[in-house]
């Protein structure tokens, strides 16, 4: 992609000019922040193709970051930068989801090197493997679909490939010199997706400083992909609807109806005909969306796709000359139940890479996995890993105390969430990645889900 932005976090003024500096000069768009908190701010104003951050920061730091990062922006890489002696800290974040790090004080080269080598692999983020036969199917029904002018419905576990596969809808359609824009609906807060959708004009409301158009409008003549659709609350459903149905939008704020040319993707990670029938989804809508449903299999049921997935991540991420699989690595890959999907997949082997040595190929004891390896049948929840850091035992905690509370009351996320004295939003942020864990999640359906794969 040629939009690679970087966000920048160091709280030191003197350092964080010199590294925008040679970052500039390198000829990255940079924007800069100058801790945890601010860099937040920074993320929910637009994407970033990598956040390079400071550990050691003042009021949020930049594990801290981190922790939210993985949460909310799953797919942004973080880069940590720690003083020499603090190498520890930073394996220790690379198990915790960093994708790299570098000591200060920063090599100019070094820096840009490994800049150069996230933007290779962001370029390349969206190049689609297909090599097991299920998924060889789905590209070529995806293929058929992309020159038919419909909406369709991508439904997947997290990280199965989703908005890999929009992306190659959208390039293989006619809409393709068009933009494709994409929409995270979990991702921004609630009270701001309609503006971000719709557009506004100056003075909409509070904060509205200056009339931005609506991702619709940017996205005019090719493809707008609504990712996690069943996050986006009734009330707004109502009102996407309309705009599919009249195609045209007005600006909050504006009377001004202007015409629209755009194809929707919509993608899901749960079983949308449930949403629908546990009232969450307006039954109009999931027919206007689902008008070509394809559902992406989890990872471990496409076995096919692990080993050339992965040659392609060590190709993408490895810093010289990719190594190999040792077969022990392999057999390893082969046998984990990929939780996380592609994603984890991705994840493990750039981590595996910084961490071993860049002569050999990797060996099984290079991986280690995100979590353990969890046997997900309905009901059985998979004995947490202790032992980790504090971190990691308190999320556990909170992990029990959430399934249970969901249990208790029949998966009802409202009462849980009240009971549990978090709102809805936070629940299903903190559900998501208890799902990405492998742990059954009572009131998901995975009976049902599993049958949505038609
Ligand atoms: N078939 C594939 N070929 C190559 N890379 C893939 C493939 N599927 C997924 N990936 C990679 O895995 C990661 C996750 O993919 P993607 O974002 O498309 O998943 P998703 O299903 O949309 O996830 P979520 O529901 O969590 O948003 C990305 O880095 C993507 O490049």
């Amino acid at each position: 992609m040629s939009d690679f932005r970087i966000l920048l976090v160091e709280d030191d003024d003197n350092l964080r000019e010199a590294l925008l500096e040679t970052l500039a000069l390198g000829g990255f768009a940079v924007v800069t922040a100058s801790d945890g908190s601010e860099a937040l701010r920074r993320l929910a104003e637009q994407s970033y193709a990598l956040i390079i951050s400071d550990i050691q920061m003042q009021p949020m730091s930049g594990l801290e970051l981190l922790a939210a990062v993985r949460e909310q922006y799953r797919d942004t890489p973080l880069m940590l930068m720690t003083a020499f002696g603090t190498v520890p800290q930073a394996v220790q974040a690379i198990r915790q989801g960093a994708m790299d790090y570098l000591v200060k004080p920063v090599e100019v080269n070094q820096l840009l090197e490994r800049v150069r080598r996230f933007q290779k692999a962001a370029d390349s983020a969206f190049e689609l493997v297909a090599a097991d036969p299920q998924t060889q199917s789905l590209v070529s029904l995806a293929r058929k679909v992309a020159a038919v002018d419909i909406s369709v419905l991508l439904s997947g576990p997290s990280g199965s490939g989703k908005e890999v596969f929009a992306r190659f809808i959208h390039t293989e359609s006619d809409r393709a010199g068009a933009p494709f824009v994409a929409v995270n609906c979990a991702a921004i807060p609630e009270q701001m997706l309609e503006a971000e959708l719709f557009g506004h004009e100056k003075g909409a409301f509070t904060g509205a400083a200056k009339v931005r158009e609506g991702k619709f409008e940017s996205a005019d003549g090719g493809t707008l992909l609504l990712d996690e659709i069943t996050e986006m609350d009734l009330g707004l459903q109502a009102k996407l609807l309309r705009v599919l149905q009249e195609r045209e939008v007005e600006r909050l704020g504006s009377n001004r109806v202007i015409p629209l040319n755009v194809r929707v993707i919509a993608t899901t990670n749960r079983d949308l005909a449930a949403e629908v029938a546990a009232g969450r989804f307006r039954e109009d809508l999931y027919y206007r969306l689902n008008v070509f449903p394809l559902h992406l299999p989890p990872l471990r049921d496409r076995p096919g796709d692990i080993e050339p997935l992965a040659l392609r991540a060590l190709s993408l991420h490895a810093r010289g000359r990719p190594p190999g699989l040792a077969p022990s690595a392999l057999r390893r890959l082969r046998a984990h139940p990929w939780p996380g999907n592609v994603r984890e997949l991705d994840n493990v082997i750039q981590r595996a890479l910084v961490l071993s040595s860049d002569v050999e190929d990797l060996q099984a004891e290079d991986l280690f996995f995100e979590q353990p390896a969890p046997v997900a049948r309905a009901g059985v929840a998979p004995e947490p890993e202790r032992g980790g850091s504090l971190q990691a035992a308190l999320e556990d905690r909170e992990s029990d105390e959430i399934v249970a509370v969901l249990r208790e009351e029949d998966g009802h996320r409202g009462r849980a969430a009240q009971r549990l004295g978090i709102s809805p939003r936070t629940l299903r942020y903190k559900l998501s990645r208890i799902r990405k864990s492998g742990v059954p999640i009572p009131g998901d359906g995975s009976g049902a889900y599993a049958a949505a794969g038609r």
